[in-house]
């Protein structure tokens, strides 16, 4: 059956919160590989943003992340932060997409989070062996990206301007839930 989503349809952010509001799995049906090829390392941080706006309209921390195959530029994981909304106690943005992609060998894949990753990701980004971090904010948090280059991964800095906006409004808001997410419980004693 042809794609609903093909080489030919625009690069538009309403198109790119499709493939964010989507099921991963059901991606392949419905996105021409064609139309991976020719998105842009930006492209796929507006996915994590728009998952990031996801997580926010449901009163949930802003954060998201989108995982993509190196050389096929397919999307094998994306997800947002859910401590709020599941309860619990760690899911973050990054987090989230790696369980979406399950138990697998990340060294031929890039993670784009949309906040820098916190203590707790990056470890876990390092330890699953991710050839490269693409961080869509800086400005709002950062920190462990000499950590993550020190440990072999390639670290990329590539700022969305909706998304630090996003987050900032997020933690005027929110500032206690903003601590818990980023530093633990500890850090709001
Ligand atoms: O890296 C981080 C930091 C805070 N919250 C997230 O979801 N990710």
């Amino acid at each position: 059956m042809k794609h609903f989503i093909t080489k030919d349809t625009p690069v538009t952010d309403e198109t790119l919160n499709v493939i964010a509001h989507l099921p991963t799995k059901s991606l392949s049906a419905i996105v021409e590989n064609e139309f991976f090829v020719k998105l842009r390392d930006r492209d796929f941080m507006r996915i994590a943003v728009l998952l990031a706006q996801k997580s926010y309209d449901e009163d949930g921390c802003p954060i998201g992340g989108v995982i993509i195959d190196n050389n096929t530029r397919r999307i094998v994981g994306k997800g947002h932060n859910t401590l709020v909304q599941d309860n619990d106690p760690y899911n973050h943005g990054e987090t989230s997409a790696i369980r979406d992609a399950g138990r697998q060998d990340f060294s031929n894949n890039t993670i784009f989070t949309t906040l820098s990753p916190c203590d707790v990701c990056a470890t876990l980004i390092y330890m699953r062996q991710f050839d490269r971090v693409v961080v869509g904010d800086v400005t709002n948090a950062s920190g462990n990206e000499q950590m993550l280059r020190e440990k072999g991964v390639k670290v990329d800095i590539l700022e969305d301007p909706v998304g630090i906006a996003l987050y900032a409004k997020y933690r005027t808001e929110k500032p206690e839930l903003d601590l818990e997410d980023w530093k633990g419980l500890a850090a709001c004693r």
